[in-house]
């Protein structure tokens, strides 16, 4: 469910992109028109550029797909070259089974065996494709013709039954691939798909439609290669949550007003001991997922280990008393099923004192933990001006926090 709101927020805005600007070219301005001839090339250098940057970043399937998308425009560019025209089945439609496949396939990069393995699978799912529509469209099929007919005809009726069942067949495929994997790489792939089949779109506003819609996919993949370097720089790789990093870039933006705060999983060495750092690492990304649910306007990050630092811009630390005390008790009370750790962990007896309680409801399968963390709060001061001090003094809160005996929240002016 998480997946697909993932992909609805990455989706939407490109198809209402393109949906308006499907409605500008069918609108067929003037202007319009003459940009259209005039410009007749921008969506091939679009596409160079993006494939070159994709190449770049080593986006292997993003760099194959814009090199690939190029042909259904260059055969409108150029009807006279005889090898680009290919009418039953069309070209987008066999370029839609390859890229299909490759968005189930990983990025191999462009070494020559992988290469030709990449080569090797676009050649296999189109001619599968082209098999599959020789037979089919050999034969009567008045089924398949009122099967289509249940599906929305204001986008299908531009295809004949056959192509159209193909076309929503693949990318039923390619969603369940981004259903299960949203990434900022696999959205933009699948909504290159969706834009696919309008570059077979029939009528006069056909190049202009086709140009809007190579434009977009190239947009898309800029912004998607420009996305996931931005998350490299910026996020944590194991929580997801924003790093350090982030939050130094953060800080820039704050004003006089605000209040840091330092929270700590505790116990967590011995909590590592016991289940392995494999379990160790599962409970830092459930915790930190709790950390970013924060009420109270709190931004928080990964600081570093099993630290997290969060920020409440134009605040007082009695406004945020309630809200950190929630999200303590949040974390203490929240059964986090993990799955069983994945190599035999030491036999080490956790302490007397120790408040990290495991409870082991199924010794090999799932099981669910409960943690708790210590949080130390700071004020920004007169005295502490300066980030790096009022951090300190969170830091200090927090070493009070873990005497005071964990699970709690102390605060220092
Ligand atoms: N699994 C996992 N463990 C980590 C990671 N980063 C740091 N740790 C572990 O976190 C533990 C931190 O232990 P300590 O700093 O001794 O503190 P603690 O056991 O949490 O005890 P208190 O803070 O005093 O409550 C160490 O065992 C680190 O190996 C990580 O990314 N993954």
């Amino acid at each position: 469910m998480q997946n697909l709101q993932l992909l609805a927020k990455r989706a939407i805005p490109a198809l209402i992109l393109l949906y308006i600007s499907t409605l500008v070219a069918q609108s067929a301005h003037p202007l319009l028109i003459k940009w259209s001839s005039q410009l007749s090339y921008l969506p091939l250098i679009a596409l160079a550029i993006a494939g070159l940057i994709a190449l770049q970043f080593s986006r292997s399937r993003m760099a194959l797909f814009s090199l690939m998308l190029m042909l259904p425009y260059m055969a409108q560019l150029w009807p006279d070259i005889s090898w680009l025209k290919h009418d039953s089945p069309p070209l987008p439609l066999l370029l839609m089974a390859s890229m299909v496949w490759l968005i189930w396939d990983k990025d191999r990069g462009f070494a020559l065996p992988n290469a030709l393995l990449s080569i090797t699978q676009v050649v296999i799912a189109a001619s599968a494709v082209y098999l599959i529509f020789q037979q089919l469209n050999a034969q009567p099929l008045d089924w398949l013709t009122s099967l289509v007919s249940w599906l929305p005809q204001r986008y299908l009726s531009a295809y004949s039954p056959l192509e159209a069942a193909l076309y929503v067949t693949l990318l039923i495929i390619a969603l369940i691939r981004v259903g299960l994997r949203p990434t900022n790489n696999h959205c933009a792939l699948f909504v290159s798909l969706l834009l696919l089949p309008m570059l077979q779109y029939p009528g006069k506003q056909q190049l202009l439609i086709s140009q809007l819609a190579l434009l977009t996919m190239a947009v898309l993949f800029l912004f998607s290669v420009i996305m996931d370097s931005h998350n490299m720089a910026f996020r944590d790789e194991l929580t997801g949550i924003p790093s350090r990093r982030a939050l130094m870039q953060y800080v820039q933006t704050l004003g006089k007003k605000y209040v840091v705060v330092m929270a700590d999983i505790d116990h967590f060495k011995s909590f590592n001991d016991t289940y392995g750092h494999d379990v160790g690492d599962q409970v830092l990304r459930l915790v930190a997922s709790r950390m970013t649910k924060v009420t109270g306007g709190g931004k928080a990050f990964r600081y570093g280990g099993e630290e997290f630092t969060i920020i409440f811009p134009r605040k007082e630390p009695a406004e945020i008393k309630a809200h950190l005390e929630a999200l303590r008790e949040d974390i203490a009370n929240y059964k986090m099923v993990i799955r069983g750790p994945d190599r035999p962990a030491k036999k080490t007896k956790q302490t007397a004192q120790s408040r990290t309680k495991a409870k082991t409801k199924d010794s090999t399968a799932k099981q669910s933990v409960q943690v708790t963390c210590s949080f130390g709060v700071a004020p920004r001061s007169q005295t502490s001006s300066e980030f790096m001090a009022v951090m300190k003094q969170a830091d200090q809160a927090l070493y009070d926090a873990k005497k005071a005996g964990r699970n709690c929240v102390k605060s220092r002016a």
